[in-house]
Protein backbone atom coordinates (compact mmCIF):
# COMPACT_ATOMS: atom_id res chain seq x y z
CA UNK A 1 0.00 0.00 0.00
CA UNK A 2 2.47 2.72 -0.96
CA UNK A 3 1.51 6.17 -2.30
CA UNK A 4 -0.14 6.24 -5.66
CA UNK A 5 0.49 2.34 -6.45
CA UNK A 6 -2.71 -0.13 -6.16
CA UNK A 7 -5.37 2.16 -6.31
CA UNK A 8 -8.60 0.46 -5.19
CA UNK A 9 -9.76 1.70 -9.15
CA UNK A 10 -9.03 -0.11 -12.04
CA UNK A 11 -6.56 1.25 -14.80
CA UNK A 12 -7.55 0.41 -18.13
CA UNK A 13 -4.99 -0.12 -21.56
CA UNK A 14 -6.33 0.19 -24.69
CA UNK A 15 -4.17 -0.16 -27.61
CA UNK A 16 -4.81 -2.82 -30.47
CA UNK A 17 -1.07 -3.68 -30.70
CA UNK A 18 -1.05 -6.99 -28.26
CA UNK A 19 2.78 -6.89 -28.11
CA UNK A 20 2.56 -2.93 -26.72
CA UNK A 21 -0.28 -3.91 -24.06
CA UNK A 22 1.75 -6.69 -22.61
CA UNK A 23 5.22 -4.76 -22.22
CA UNK A 24 3.15 -1.69 -20.65
CA UNK A 25 1.52 -4.18 -18.79
CA UNK A 26 4.75 -5.38 -17.34
CA UNK A 27 5.88 -2.03 -16.85
CA UNK A 28 3.28 -0.85 -14.75
CA UNK A 29 3.67 -4.27 -12.77
CA UNK A 30 7.05 -4.28 -12.34
CA UNK A 31 9.09 -0.90 -12.07
CA UNK A 32 5.37 0.45 -11.58
CA UNK A 33 4.29 -1.87 -8.65
CA UNK A 34 0.79 -1.31 -9.94
CA UNK A 35 -1.29 -4.65 -9.90
CA UNK A 36 -5.23 -3.47 -10.63
CA UNK A 37 -4.43 -3.37 -14.63
CA UNK A 38 -7.33 -4.37 -17.41
CA UNK A 39 -5.86 -4.53 -20.92
CA UNK A 40 -8.30 -4.51 -23.80
CA UNK A 41 -7.18 -4.78 -27.46
CA UNK A 42 -10.33 -4.05 -29.01
CA UNK A 43 -11.92 -0.69 -28.95
CA UNK A 44 -15.08 -1.95 -28.61
CA UNK A 45 -15.32 -3.36 -25.74
CA UNK A 46 -14.04 -0.31 -23.69
CA UNK A 47 -17.92 1.02 -22.53
CA UNK A 48 -18.87 -2.68 -21.49
CA UNK A 49 -15.33 -2.71 -19.39
CA UNK A 50 -16.57 0.19 -17.80
CA UNK A 51 -20.03 -1.25 -16.86
CA UNK A 52 -18.17 -4.34 -15.45
CA UNK A 53 -15.24 -2.60 -13.23
CA UNK A 54 -14.66 0.65 -11.11
CA UNK A 55 -12.25 2.18 -13.65
CA UNK A 56 -10.13 5.22 -12.81
CA UNK A 57 -8.02 5.92 -15.42
CA UNK A 58 -7.39 4.68 -18.38
CA UNK A 59 -4.30 4.30 -21.13
CA UNK A 60 -5.25 5.01 -24.09
CA UNK A 61 -3.43 4.96 -27.69
CA UNK A 62 -4.91 7.12 -30.77
CA UNK A 63 -4.80 5.37 -33.76
CA UNK A 64 -6.69 1.88 -33.32
CA UNK A 65 -9.59 0.60 -35.65
CA UNK A 66 -13.35 0.50 -35.09
CA UNK A 67 -13.40 3.49 -32.56
CA UNK A 68 -10.11 5.96 -32.49
CA UNK A 69 -8.52 7.15 -29.52
CA UNK A 70 -9.90 10.41 -30.03
CA UNK A 71 -13.40 9.46 -30.21
CA UNK A 72 -13.05 7.62 -26.83
CA UNK A 73 -11.11 10.05 -25.10
CA UNK A 74 -14.68 12.05 -26.07
CA UNK A 75 -16.75 9.89 -25.00
CA UNK A 76 -14.79 8.99 -21.79
CA UNK A 77 -14.81 12.68 -20.78
CA UNK A 78 -18.76 12.79 -21.26
CA UNK A 79 -19.80 10.30 -19.93
CA UNK A 80 -16.82 9.40 -16.68
CA UNK A 81 -15.86 12.77 -16.34
CA UNK A 82 -14.16 12.12 -13.35
CA UNK A 83 -11.75 9.37 -15.00
CA UNK A 84 -8.38 10.82 -15.90
CA UNK A 85 -6.82 9.69 -19.46
CA UNK A 86 -3.33 9.46 -20.43
CA UNK A 87 -3.04 8.92 -24.11
CA UNK A 88 0.18 7.22 -24.99
CA UNK A 89 0.65 7.29 -29.08
CA UNK A 90 3.32 6.47 -31.39
CA UNK A 91 2.56 10.08 -33.29
CA UNK A 92 5.10 12.60 -32.04
CA UNK A 93 2.74 15.57 -33.34
CA UNK A 94 2.52 19.13 -31.27
CA UNK A 95 -1.17 19.83 -32.85
CA UNK A 96 -2.11 16.26 -31.82
CA UNK A 97 -1.03 16.17 -28.55
CA UNK A 98 -2.77 19.65 -28.03
CA UNK A 99 -5.95 18.66 -29.72
CA UNK A 100 -6.21 15.76 -26.89
CA UNK A 101 -5.32 18.20 -24.01
CA UNK A 102 -7.99 20.29 -25.05
CA UNK A 103 -10.64 17.22 -25.57
CA UNK A 104 -9.45 16.91 -21.40
CA UNK A 105 -6.66 14.29 -21.43
CA UNK A 106 -4.72 14.65 -18.61
CA UNK A 107 -1.30 13.81 -20.28
CA UNK A 108 -0.31 12.93 -23.34
CA UNK A 109 3.14 10.27 -23.90
CA UNK A 110 4.77 9.59 -27.13
CA UNK A 111 5.27 5.46 -26.79
CA UNK A 112 9.09 6.12 -26.66
CA UNK A 113 9.17 8.22 -23.54
CA UNK A 114 11.67 6.70 -20.53
CA UNK A 115 9.89 4.33 -18.45
CA UNK A 116 10.37 7.10 -15.47
CA UNK A 117 8.91 10.04 -16.64
CA UNK A 118 5.99 7.48 -17.99
CA UNK A 119 5.49 5.87 -14.82
CA UNK A 120 5.45 9.40 -13.15
CA UNK A 121 3.09 11.06 -15.31
CA UNK A 122 0.79 7.74 -14.28
CA UNK A 123 1.11 8.33 -10.41
CA UNK A 124 0.56 11.77 -10.85
CA UNK A 125 -2.98 10.44 -12.50
CA UNK A 126 -3.95 8.24 -9.99
CA UNK A 127 -2.87 10.30 -7.03
CA UNK A 128 -5.45 13.30 -8.89
CA UNK A 129 -7.89 10.63 -9.22
CA UNK A 130 -7.53 9.42 -5.56
CA UNK A 131 -8.07 13.12 -4.69
CA UNK A 132 -11.00 13.40 -6.64
CA UNK A 133 -12.54 10.51 -4.93
CA UNK A 134 -11.55 11.40 -1.54
CA UNK A 135 -13.28 15.22 -2.13
CA UNK A 136 -16.54 13.31 -3.02
CA UNK A 137 -16.33 11.12 -0.45
CA UNK A 138 -15.91 14.23 2.24
CA UNK A 139 -18.59 15.95 0.79
CA UNK A 140 -21.02 12.83 1.18
CA UNK A 141 -20.41 12.83 4.71
CA UNK A 142 -20.97 16.39 5.17
CA UNK A 143 -24.08 15.70 3.64
CA UNK A 144 -24.88 12.86 5.53
CA UNK A 145 -23.27 13.91 8.57
CA UNK A 146 -24.04 10.38 10.23
CA UNK A 147 -20.54 8.36 11.50
CA UNK A 148 -20.84 4.70 9.91
CA UNK A 149 -18.27 3.35 12.52
CA UNK A 150 -19.32 4.74 15.51
CA UNK A 151 -17.93 1.63 17.60
CA UNK A 152 -14.39 2.63 16.17
CA UNK A 153 -14.81 5.84 18.10
CA UNK A 154 -16.12 4.44 21.30
CA UNK A 155 -12.68 4.78 22.62
CA UNK A 156 -12.90 8.54 22.62
CA UNK A 157 -15.42 10.15 24.80
CA UNK A 158 -16.75 13.33 23.36
CA UNK A 159 -19.83 15.02 22.04
CA UNK A 160 -17.73 18.54 20.98
CA UNK A 161 -19.16 19.31 17.17
CA UNK A 162 -15.40 20.02 15.99
CA UNK A 163 -14.66 16.58 17.41
CA UNK A 164 -17.43 14.58 15.85
CA UNK A 165 -16.82 16.58 12.53
CA UNK A 166 -13.15 14.80 12.45
CA UNK A 167 -14.55 11.68 13.21
CA UNK A 168 -16.76 12.12 9.91
CA UNK A 169 -13.54 13.58 7.54
CA UNK A 170 -11.27 10.65 9.15
CA UNK A 171 -14.14 8.05 7.98
CA UNK A 172 -13.98 9.90 5.11
CA UNK A 173 -10.70 9.46 3.77
CA UNK A 174 -9.97 5.69 5.68
CA UNK A 175 -10.00 4.19 2.05
CA UNK A 176 -6.69 6.73 1.30
CA UNK A 177 -3.24 5.46 1.14
CA UNK A 178 -1.67 8.85 1.33
CA UNK A 179 -0.47 9.95 5.02
CA UNK A 180 -2.53 10.95 7.45
CA UNK A 181 -1.50 13.81 9.86
CA UNK A 182 -2.86 13.95 13.41
CA UNK A 183 -1.72 17.31 14.98
CA UNK A 184 -2.75 18.37 18.81
CA UNK A 185 -1.25 19.63 22.20
CA UNK A 186 0.20 16.81 24.38
CA UNK A 187 -2.65 15.15 25.61
CA UNK A 188 -5.58 16.34 23.45
CA UNK A 189 -6.01 12.23 22.72
CA UNK A 190 -3.84 12.01 19.16
CA UNK A 191 -3.08 8.27 19.52
CA UNK A 192 -5.93 7.12 20.04
CA UNK A 193 -7.17 9.09 17.05
CA UNK A 194 -4.28 7.08 15.12
CA UNK A 195 -5.77 3.97 16.38
CA UNK A 196 -9.54 5.12 15.06
CA UNK A 197 -8.08 5.56 11.63
CA UNK A 198 -6.00 2.64 11.63
CA UNK A 199 -9.46 0.78 13.02
CA UNK A 200 -10.94 2.48 10.06
CA UNK A 201 -8.36 1.61 7.21
CA UNK A 202 -9.50 -2.13 7.21
CA UNK A 203 -6.30 -3.40 6.55
CA UNK A 204 -5.43 -7.03 8.52
CA UNK A 205 -1.87 -5.89 9.44
CA UNK A 206 -1.51 -4.60 12.63
CA UNK A 207 -0.75 -0.99 14.16
CA UNK A 208 2.77 -0.65 14.64
CA UNK A 209 3.51 2.80 17.08
CA UNK A 210 7.21 4.37 16.67
CA UNK A 211 7.76 7.34 19.03
CA UNK A 212 10.24 8.88 16.83
CA UNK A 213 11.71 11.76 19.08
CA UNK A 214 15.09 11.31 20.02
CA UNK A 215 16.29 8.94 18.05
CA UNK A 216 19.12 9.89 15.68
CA UNK A 217 19.43 9.28 12.15
CA UNK A 218 20.75 5.97 12.06
CA UNK A 219 18.91 4.25 14.87
CA UNK A 220 15.77 6.04 12.69
CA UNK A 221 16.75 3.96 9.41
CA UNK A 222 17.67 0.72 11.72
CA UNK A 223 14.07 0.77 13.76
CA UNK A 224 11.90 1.54 10.24
CA UNK A 225 14.03 -0.13 7.16
CA UNK A 226 15.12 -3.13 9.52
CA UNK A 227 19.09 -4.56 8.36
CA UNK A 228 19.99 -7.54 6.86
CA UNK A 229 22.98 -9.91 8.75
CA UNK A 230 25.87 -8.29 8.24
CA UNK A 231 24.69 -4.62 7.60
CA UNK A 232 27.04 -3.06 10.77
CA UNK A 233 29.38 -4.53 13.12
CA UNK A 234 27.04 -6.59 15.44
CA UNK A 235 24.12 -6.95 13.04
CA UNK A 236 24.58 -11.04 13.59
CA UNK A 237 21.22 -11.73 12.59
CA UNK A 238 18.59 -10.08 10.14
CA UNK A 239 15.88 -8.35 11.29
CA UNK A 240 12.82 -6.33 10.04
CA UNK A 241 12.09 -2.52 10.33
CA UNK A 242 8.57 -1.46 12.02
CA UNK A 243 7.63 -0.57 7.98
CA UNK A 244 7.91 -4.28 7.22
CA UNK A 245 6.45 -5.71 10.48
CA UNK A 246 3.21 -2.85 9.52
CA UNK A 247 2.59 -4.61 6.37
CA UNK A 248 -1.20 -4.23 5.84
CA UNK A 249 -1.56 -2.26 8.92
CA UNK A 250 -0.72 1.36 9.94
CA UNK A 251 2.81 2.77 10.64
CA UNK A 252 2.15 5.33 13.53
CA UNK A 253 5.31 8.36 13.76
CA UNK A 254 4.57 9.68 17.43
CA UNK A 255 6.37 13.11 17.70
CA UNK A 256 7.20 13.40 13.94
CA UNK A 257 7.84 17.70 15.18
CA UNK A 258 11.22 16.19 16.52
CA UNK A 259 12.54 14.30 13.72
CA UNK A 260 16.09 14.78 12.74
CA UNK A 261 16.60 16.87 9.62
CA UNK A 262 18.66 13.65 8.49
CA UNK A 263 15.35 11.21 8.98
CA UNK A 264 13.14 14.34 7.45
CA UNK A 265 14.85 13.50 4.38
CA UNK A 266 14.33 9.82 4.76
CA UNK A 267 10.72 10.14 5.58
CA UNK A 268 10.21 11.90 2.47
CA UNK A 269 12.25 9.48 0.21
CA UNK A 270 9.93 6.81 1.61
CA UNK A 271 6.60 8.25 1.23
CA UNK A 272 8.05 9.62 -1.98
CA UNK A 273 8.74 6.79 -3.74
CA UNK A 274 7.01 4.12 -1.37
CA UNK A 275 10.08 1.69 -1.07
CA UNK A 276 12.98 1.51 0.66
CA UNK A 277 16.21 -0.54 1.67
CA UNK A 278 17.20 -1.81 4.65
CA UNK A 279 20.75 -1.48 5.75
CA UNK A 280 23.10 -3.16 3.67
CA UNK A 281 21.06 -4.58 0.88
CA UNK A 282 20.72 -3.51 -2.33
CA UNK A 283 16.87 -4.65 -3.23
CA UNK A 284 14.40 -1.97 -2.58
CA UNK A 285 11.43 -3.31 -0.54
CA UNK A 286 7.51 -1.96 -1.02
CA UNK A 287 6.04 0.09 1.84
CA UNK A 288 2.82 -1.40 2.74
CA UNK A 289 1.65 0.11 5.25
CA UNK A 290 -0.46 3.24 5.79
CA UNK A 291 1.63 5.78 7.45
CA UNK A 292 0.02 8.40 9.95
CA UNK A 293 2.22 10.62 11.33
CA UNK A 294 1.39 12.66 15.18
CA UNK A 295 3.14 15.67 16.89
CA UNK A 296 2.15 18.50 19.57
CA UNK A 297 4.33 20.77 17.42
CA UNK A 298 2.64 23.77 15.38
CA UNK A 299 4.33 21.88 11.92
CA UNK A 300 3.33 25.06 9.88
CA UNK A 301 5.53 27.28 11.71
CA UNK A 302 8.43 24.82 12.11
CA UNK A 303 8.43 24.64 8.22
CA UNK A 304 8.93 29.10 8.52
CA UNK A 305 11.53 28.68 11.21
CA UNK A 306 13.12 25.96 8.42
CA UNK A 307 13.51 23.48 10.97
CA UNK A 308 10.66 20.95 9.44
CA UNK A 309 11.04 20.40 5.65
CA UNK A 310 8.20 22.21 3.60
CA UNK A 311 8.70 19.40 0.75
CA UNK A 312 7.93 16.56 3.73
CA UNK A 313 5.25 18.77 5.84
CA UNK A 314 3.31 18.73 1.98
CA UNK A 315 3.56 14.97 1.59
CA UNK A 316 2.20 14.73 5.52
CA UNK A 317 -0.62 17.03 5.74
CA UNK A 318 -2.58 16.06 2.15
CA UNK A 319 -5.17 14.49 5.32
CA UNK A 320 -4.87 16.48 8.38
CA UNK A 321 -6.47 16.60 11.26
CA UNK A 322 -6.25 19.05 14.06
CA UNK A 323 -7.70 17.65 17.41
CA UNK A 324 -8.74 20.71 19.68
CA UNK A 325 -7.44 21.19 23.44
CA UNK A 326 -9.59 20.38 26.17
CA UNK A 327 -10.00 23.64 27.05
CA UNK A 328 -11.67 24.59 23.63
CA UNK A 329 -14.29 21.89 24.48
CA UNK A 330 -15.36 22.42 27.92
CA UNK A 331 -19.00 20.95 27.21
CA UNK A 332 -16.88 17.60 27.45
CA UNK A 333 -15.83 17.84 31.38
CA UNK A 334 -19.14 16.19 32.66
CA UNK A 335 -19.05 12.93 30.25
CA UNK A 336 -14.94 12.87 30.67
CA UNK A 337 -15.37 13.18 34.15
CA UNK A 338 -17.75 10.57 34.97
CA UNK A 339 -15.65 8.45 32.38
CA UNK A 340 -12.63 8.41 33.73
CA UNK A 341 -14.41 8.11 37.51
CA UNK A 342 -15.79 5.12 36.25
CA UNK A 343 -12.25 3.72 34.81
CA UNK A 344 -10.08 5.17 37.77
CA UNK A 345 -12.60 2.78 40.30
CA UNK A 346 -12.70 -0.54 37.92
CA UNK A 347 -8.95 0.07 38.49
CA UNK A 348 -8.80 0.64 42.24
CA UNK A 349 -11.47 -1.69 42.88
CA UNK A 350 -13.78 0.67 44.34
CA UNK A 351 -17.16 1.82 44.12
CA UNK A 352 -17.77 4.74 41.47
CA UNK A 353 -17.88 7.94 43.75
CA UNK A 354 -19.98 10.63 42.59
CA UNK A 355 -19.14 13.76 41.81
CA UNK A 356 -20.34 16.90 43.93
CA UNK A 357 -22.05 19.86 41.37
CA UNK A 358 -19.57 21.90 41.87
CA UNK A 359 -16.35 20.30 40.79
CA UNK A 360 -17.38 20.99 37.09
CA UNK A 361 -17.80 24.35 38.08
CA UNK A 362 -14.20 24.08 39.22
CA UNK A 363 -13.06 21.90 36.62
CA UNK A 364 -14.45 24.86 34.43
CA UNK A 365 -12.13 27.47 35.51
CA UNK A 366 -8.68 25.73 34.80
CA UNK A 367 -6.94 25.78 31.34
CA UNK A 368 -5.89 21.91 31.73
CA UNK A 369 -2.14 22.65 29.84
CA UNK A 370 -2.05 18.71 30.20
CA UNK A 371 -5.37 18.13 28.43
CA UNK A 372 -7.31 15.19 28.80
CA UNK A 373 -3.94 13.40 30.52
CA UNK A 374 -4.08 15.41 32.96
CA UNK A 375 -7.96 15.28 33.72
CA UNK A 376 -7.22 11.49 33.77
CA UNK A 377 -4.68 11.33 36.45
CA UNK A 378 -6.22 14.23 38.68
CA UNK A 379 -9.21 11.98 38.75
CA UNK A 380 -6.72 8.92 39.06
CA UNK A 381 -5.37 10.64 42.00
CA UNK A 382 -8.74 11.87 43.81
CA UNK A 383 -10.96 8.23 43.44
CA UNK A 384 -7.38 6.71 45.03
CA UNK A 385 -7.58 9.40 48.05
CA UNK A 386 -11.21 8.92 48.42
CA UNK A 387 -12.79 6.98 50.95
CA UNK A 388 -16.46 6.41 49.86
CA UNK A 389 -19.26 8.82 49.11
CA UNK A 390 -19.38 11.62 47.86
CA UNK A 391 -15.98 13.00 46.11
CA UNK A 392 -14.03 15.82 47.61
CA UNK A 393 -13.07 18.71 45.61
CA UNK A 394 -9.81 19.37 47.70
CA UNK A 395 -7.25 17.19 45.58
CA UNK A 396 -8.72 18.79 42.48
CA UNK A 397 -8.27 22.15 44.17
CA UNK A 398 -5.01 21.18 45.01
CA UNK A 399 -3.66 20.58 41.83
CA UNK A 400 -5.25 22.98 39.69
CA UNK A 401 -3.61 25.78 42.43
CA UNK A 402 -0.14 23.82 41.82
CA UNK A 403 -0.55 23.85 38.39
CA UNK A 404 -1.57 27.51 38.37
CA UNK A 405 1.66 28.06 40.57
CA UNK A 406 3.51 27.08 37.63
CA UNK A 407 1.75 28.91 34.78
CA UNK A 408 -1.02 26.25 33.99
CA UNK A 409 -3.51 29.58 33.77
CA UNK A 410 -5.30 30.76 30.75
CA UNK A 411 -2.11 32.55 29.31
CA UNK A 412 -2.71 36.53 30.65
CA UNK A 413 -3.86 39.11 28.42
CA UNK A 414 -4.66 42.87 28.91
CA UNK A 415 -8.05 42.79 27.49
CA UNK A 416 -7.78 47.17 28.20
CA UNK A 417 -5.55 47.69 25.01
CA UNK A 418 -8.33 46.99 22.87
CA UNK A 419 -10.13 49.50 24.50
CA UNK A 420 -10.59 53.56 23.05
CA UNK A 421 -11.85 54.53 26.78
CA UNK A 422 -10.77 52.85 29.79
CA UNK A 423 -13.29 51.63 32.30
CA UNK A 424 -12.77 52.92 36.17
CA UNK A 425 -11.44 51.06 38.83
CA UNK A 426 -15.10 50.35 39.77
CA UNK A 427 -16.28 49.30 36.76
CA UNK A 428 -13.39 46.98 35.88
CA UNK A 429 -13.60 45.78 39.13
CA UNK A 430 -17.59 44.63 38.71
CA UNK A 431 -16.31 43.16 35.12
CA UNK A 432 -13.74 41.07 36.73
CA UNK A 433 -16.25 39.74 39.86
CA UNK A 434 -18.81 39.25 36.98
CA UNK A 435 -16.30 37.06 35.08
CA UNK A 436 -15.15 35.41 37.67
CA UNK A 437 -18.95 34.51 38.59
CA UNK A 438 -19.73 33.22 35.41
CA UNK A 439 -16.53 31.01 34.74
CA UNK A 440 -17.24 29.45 38.72
CA UNK A 441 -20.72 28.71 37.85
CA UNK A 442 -21.89 31.11 40.36
CA UNK A 443 -20.12 29.02 43.01
CA UNK A 444 -19.10 32.14 45.35
CA UNK A 445 -16.40 30.32 46.89
CA UNK A 446 -14.77 28.79 43.54
CA UNK A 447 -15.17 32.67 42.11
CA UNK A 448 -13.47 34.17 45.13
CA UNK A 449 -10.69 32.11 44.70
CA UNK A 450 -9.88 32.65 41.10
CA UNK A 451 -10.13 36.71 42.48
CA UNK A 452 -7.35 36.01 45.05
CA UNK A 453 -10.18 37.44 48.08
CA UNK A 454 -12.09 35.59 50.44
CA UNK A 455 -15.63 34.30 49.75
CA UNK A 456 -16.99 36.67 52.61
CA UNK A 457 -15.09 39.77 50.33
CA UNK A 458 -16.64 38.55 47.79
CA UNK A 459 -20.09 38.33 49.39
CA UNK A 460 -19.47 42.00 51.21
CA UNK A 461 -18.46 43.54 47.64
CA UNK A 462 -21.46 41.96 46.02
CA UNK A 463 -23.89 43.06 48.90
CA UNK A 464 -22.52 46.53 48.31
CA UNK A 465 -22.79 46.53 44.71
CA UNK A 466 -27.06 45.38 45.31
CA UNK A 467 -27.32 48.50 47.69
CA UNK A 468 -25.79 51.27 45.16
CA UNK A 469 -27.53 49.98 41.90
N1 LIG B 1 -11.67 11.75 24.10
C1 LIG B 1 -11.10 10.94 25.00
N2 LIG B 1 -11.85 10.10 25.71
C2 LIG B 1 -11.28 9.29 26.63
N3 LIG B 1 -9.97 9.26 26.90
C3 LIG B 1 -9.18 10.08 26.21
C4 LIG B 1 -9.70 10.95 25.22
N4 LIG B 1 -8.68 11.64 24.67
C5 LIG B 1 -7.57 11.22 25.30
N5 LIG B 1 -7.86 10.28 26.23
C6 LIG B 1 -6.92 9.63 27.15
O1 LIG B 1 -5.98 10.65 27.51
C7 LIG B 1 -4.66 10.12 27.52
C8 LIG B 1 -3.80 10.89 26.54
O2 LIG B 1 -4.22 10.57 25.23
P1 LIG B 1 -3.17 10.33 24.04
O3 LIG B 1 -1.98 9.57 24.52
O4 LIG B 1 -3.92 9.78 22.88
O5 LIG B 1 -2.76 11.84 23.79
P2 LIG B 1 -1.67 12.42 22.78
O6 LIG B 1 -2.29 13.62 22.16
O7 LIG B 1 -1.20 11.34 21.88
O8 LIG B 1 -0.52 12.87 23.78
P3 LIG B 1 1.05 13.13 23.45
O9 LIG B 1 1.14 14.26 22.48
O10 LIG B 1 1.60 13.50 24.78
O11 LIG B 1 1.59 11.85 22.93
C9 LIG B 1 -4.77 8.64 27.18
O12 LIG B 1 -4.82 7.90 28.38
C10 LIG B 1 -6.10 8.54 26.46
O13 LIG B 1 -6.67 7.29 26.64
Amino acid sequence: MSQSKNPDFSILMVDDELPWLRSLGMTLEGPGGFTNLISCSDSREVPELFEQHDIGLVLLDLTMPHISGEELLRRINEEYPDVQVIILSGMNQLETAVGCMRLGAFDYFVKTVEEDRLLDGIRRAVRMVELQRENQAIRRRLFKKQLEHPEVFAPLVTRDAAMLAIFGYLESVSASRQPLLILGESGVGKELVARAAHQLGGGDGPLVSVNVAGLDDNVFADTLFGHRRGAFTGADRERPGMIERASGGTLFLDEIGDLSAASQVKLLRLLQEGEYYPLGSDSPCQLQARVICATHHDLAEMVRERSFRKDLYYRLHAHQVNIPPLRERKEDLPLLLQHFLESAAAELEKPVPTAPPELISLLNTYSFPGNIRELQAMVHDAVSQHPGGVLSCDVFQRRIGDARQTGGLVPARNPFTVLDDLPTLAEAGDLLVDAALERAGNNQTLAARLLGISQPALSKRLKQRREHA
